[in-house]
């Protein structure tokens, strides 16, 4: 997260930190969202077929182990990668993909579900949400070891398909926020855009996906997300039939 703050610990507590294992240790690569006890929901482009993941809720500084903190393995067929994702497409769209953990998650004062939208819900510009992960501080730069988080508006499709802004390279089934100084950067994928409804719930209107090539906080390219109220049958589905 570029231009963000240290986020109040556990104050997302359905972010997990999406882990592969290299040479006997787990490295962060990604964000997810627990959507249920055993289901996370994280970027398609996280996933790559030969790597061994793992699963680290309750996760706040990356440095400390701080006793909340639970590991939690996904076997290789727990791995649900959305049919329509073409990795050489992000700007296809579908970047979305659900994990089984191998085992159920406790859910705590710092492990909880966080809430899926309405379906088709589509939040108009300017509405204010969150972006969380541990995901570099600036393009290039180093991982943050706590949470980071930043506030991101929400930047409608009529403004973020503008020539200027994101053009043909947005769809219809993304959310894109942001587009000042503030934004997503590697190591964010996969995370959630965090946005509060009036009646004071948080829900999970993202999935971090892409930012610009030119550059993480790249003016006029906000941040853009999988936009989840519109995969919501597959979810159903998904966690339904398996
Ligand atoms: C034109 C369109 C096809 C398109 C193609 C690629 C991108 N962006 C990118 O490829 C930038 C590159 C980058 C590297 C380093 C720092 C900043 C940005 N990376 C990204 O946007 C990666 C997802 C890449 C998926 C494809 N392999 N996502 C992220 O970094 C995150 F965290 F924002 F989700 C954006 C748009």
């Amino acid at each position: 997260v570029v231009n963000g703050d240290d986020a109040v610990p556990y104050s997302w507590p359905w972010q997990i930190s999406l882990q592969y294992e290299r040479d006997g240790a787990f490295y962060h690569t990604c964000g997810g969202t627990l959507i249920t006890p055993i289901w996370v929901m994280t970027a398609a482009h996280c996933i790559s077929a030969s790597r061994t993941y793992e699963v680290v809720l309750g996760e706040y500084d990356m440095s400390k182990a701080e006793g909340s903190e639970q590991r939690i393995p996904v076997n290789p067929g727990d791995i649900f990668v959305h049919p329509g994702w073409n990795s050489g497409c992000v700007s296809c769209g579908d970047d979305i993909a659900l994990l089984k953990l191998s085992r159920s998650a406790e859910l705590s004062d710092t492990v909880q579900l966080g809430c899926l939208p309405p379906p088709d819900e589509v939040l108009p510009n300017g509405y204010p949400c969150y972006i969380s992960g541990w995901g570099r501080l600036y393009t290039g730069g180093p991982l943050p070891a706590k949470l980071q988080q930043a506030f991101l508006p929400v930047v409608d499709y009529a403004h973020c398909s503008q020539p200027d802004w994101w053009g043909s390279t947005v769809k219809t089934t993304m959310v894109c926020a942001g587009g000042d100084i503030k934004a997503g950067c590697n190591g964010d994928s996969g995370g959630p855009l965090n946005c509060q409804a009036p009646d004071g719930i948080w829900y999970v209107h993202g999935v971090t996906s892409f930012v610009s090539s030119r550059g993480c906080n790249t003016l006029q390219k906000p941040t853009v997300f999988t936009r989840v109220s519109a995969f919501e049958a597959w979810i159903k589905e998904i966690i339904t039939n398996n």
